[in-house]
């Protein structure tokens, strides 16, 4: 794990003194999953997120701990510019639903659309594809490496012309492998977020885009190094964060020197209830926002109290690993 990214670590107690452990329901299942809980506490410069998916380990998980506290004592970097872009993300629906979801996204002129789900076809996945090309004229598909290399070739050319495919498979090689045989852009997302190494994605030359989420990544400045360094055009995405996360992601958009494409940062609108006001695209962008107020503390969608105990005890685990206490590896 990298060095803090505050310069005096504040301990768990600091950490959690204000905090709140949210559970927020979604509307459609995304990554199988129809609801997220994470924690979300305040420091000095605002309110920071720590909600790695349950299934993360305490040192995987440590990164958005790192991400968290960066956004509560440093706040945002510095912007560039004052708007956003996003696109529309469309869960692995039937293509009868896929207009009602791009609805939620105002003006987003790019779709994001999830294919190669376990237990669906590819006529599926063309299906709802093609529903989003009637809506929007930009569209781009993540397979989350959900396919081998002949599965991607041939699911790439039956799809036919898409803005770029999101890691088409699970390792560098394969990325590499697709790249080679196809015209259309290949991205890397978990290439990068769930690497040892972000940069074999570059040498093995095995994507045209990199994906970047603050959190998984250990933060905003984190990010933005990677993107200075990584030498690809990036897309920064969101990891199904509360509004306080999505600030974050927001703010590394807005503080990108290039950003050539749009961001996967309007997935609030897939959540029922939030623990402040979503960023909701208008005319397709998003505005940079910094909570550092009082979050509405009655409406907050708080978890149950086992879920509250696990979750503070998950961040004082994180806590320890940020801190360099015993070794620790996930399995
Ligand atoms: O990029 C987007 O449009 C939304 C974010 C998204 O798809 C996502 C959200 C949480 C976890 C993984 C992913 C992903 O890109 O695979
Ligand atoms: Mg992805």
């Amino acid at each position: 794990m990298e060095a803090p990214v505050v310069e005096d670590l504040p301990g768990p107690d600091e950490l959690l003194a204000e905090s709140f452990v949210v559970r927020l329901p979604m509307r459609t299942r995304f990554r199988g999953i129809t609801e997220r809980e994470m924690v979300v506490f305040r420091g000095p410069a605002g309110w920071g997120e720590f909600g790695p998916f349950v299934e993360y380990g305490d040192v995987e998980a440590a990164a958005w701990l790192a991400a968290g506290i960066e956004a509560a004592y440093l706040g945002p970097p510095k912007p560039v510019r004052d708007t956003v872009a996003v696109n529309a993300t469309v869960p692995a629906v039937d293509a009868d639903r896929v207009a009602e979801i791009l609805g939620r996204y105002p003006g987003a002129t790019t779709a994001k659309v999830k294919v190669a789900e376990r237990g669906q076809t590819l006529a599926d996945d063309i299906a709802r594809v093609d529903a989003a090309r009637d809506v929007v004229p930009t569209v781009r598909v993540d397979a989350n490496g959900g396919w081998s290399v002949e599965q991607a070739i041939d699911a790439i050319r039956a799809i036919g012309d898409v803005e770029y495919v999101e890691q088409p498979c699970a390792t560098v090689p394969e990325l590499a492998a697709v790249r080679r045989a196809v015209e259309v852009p290949i991205a890397a997302d978990e290439s990068i977020r769930k690497a040892d190494d972000p940069y074999r994605v570059v040498a093995a030359d095995a994507a045209d885009i990199a994906v970047v989420k603050v959190a998984p990544l250990g933060g905003m400045r984190a990010t933005l190094e990677l993107a200075d360094t990584i030498g690809l055009p990036v897309v920064v995405s969101s990891a199904l964060d509360s509004a306080v996360g999505m600030a974050a992601g927001v703010a590394a958009a807005a503080a990108l020197p290039r950003l050539d494409h749009a961001c996967g940062l309007g997935t609030g609108s897939m959540f029922t209830d939030d623990v402040a006001e979503p960023f909701v695209p208008a005319d397709g962008l998003v505005e940079p926002r910094w909570f550092t107020g009082d979050l509405p503390p009655r409406s907050l969608p708080r978890a149950d109290p086992d879920r509250e105990r696990w979750w503070r005890e998950r961040l004082v685990r994180c806590h320890a690993v940020l801190a360099g206490g015993p070794a620790v590896r996930d399995e």
